[in-house]
């Protein structure tokens, strides 16, 4: 195969969850989050802080279903090997390929923000949006930033956690929680938000790439 068909559904071998089964935990996330953060002091002081890109479609949904008033804004954070900053496209495709045929980035790979918030968080409770928690390394150096910044608590919401390739302790900040929606372990999954190669995000449900479409992307554009 030399050239990726139009067709997206064509190119996935397995639906891991379905739009409803996303849909169902999606609502019984915000429900939660809705009962645990509305009654805080002060009112209007919790900002929900997308991570880009990969958090933006959870966010959307998440945040439509949270029954109090917030504030949203997003944030940065890119990968980078030895002080050396990992901002070419090339680089990127390879983060993706690692982290499909290891199971998991590179154990000197951290991130640093290159787009900070808008808004300033100081005396305001954060709920961190994110698409994967992996090796926590991303959450670690968000988490420190936003309590560095003064936010009061520090909460985590994932749409999928992957605890088994861990290698980054985090801790929440003040009476923060961790919410996720699912769990996985080591496999590669893509849509709702999450990428290979830099496409499938606007897949509506989750699933598995068929294994013949990651050398086309790698060896191809984007
Ligand atoms: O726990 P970690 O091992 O740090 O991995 C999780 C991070 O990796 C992905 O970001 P990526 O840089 O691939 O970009 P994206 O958000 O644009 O998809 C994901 O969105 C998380 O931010």
């Amino acid at each position: 195969m030399e050239s990726l068909g139009a067709d997206i559904e064509s190119h996935i071998e397995r639906v891991i969850w379905t739009k409803d089964q996303i849909a169902t935990r999606v609502s019984a996330l915000a429900f939660q989050i809705s009962a645990d953060l509305s009654t805080l002091s002060p009112p209007s002081s919790v900002v929900v802080v997308g991570v880009a890109n990969g958090a933006f479609i959870f966010l959307a949904d998440l945040i439509r279903l949270i029954n109090f008033p917030i504030f949203v804004d997003f944030v940065r954070a890119e990968s980078y090997h030895s002080g050396t900053k990992s901002s070419n496209q090339q680089r990127r495709i390879t983060s993706d390929a690692e982290s499909y045929h290891s199971g998991t980035k590179s154990s000197n790979q951290q991130r640093r923000i290159t787009s900070d918030l808008e808004l300033d968080v100081e005396g305001k409770h954060v709920i961190l949006v994110e698409d994967i928690v992996a090796t926590g390394s991303t959450i670690a150096c968000l988490i420190a930033h936003m309590k560095s910044k003064g936010a009061l608590s520090v909460s985590v919401c994932t749409f999928l956690d992957k605890p088994e390739r861990r290698q980054v302790h985090f801790e929440l900040v003040g009476q923060g929680k961790f919410y996720s929606a699912f769990e996985c372990s080591d496999y590669f999954v893509v849509g709702y938000g999450m990428k290979f190669g830099g496409l499938y995000r606007n897949l509506p449900y989750v699933g598995i790439l068929k294994p013949e479409f990651y050398q086309v992307i790698l060896n191809s554009k984007y």
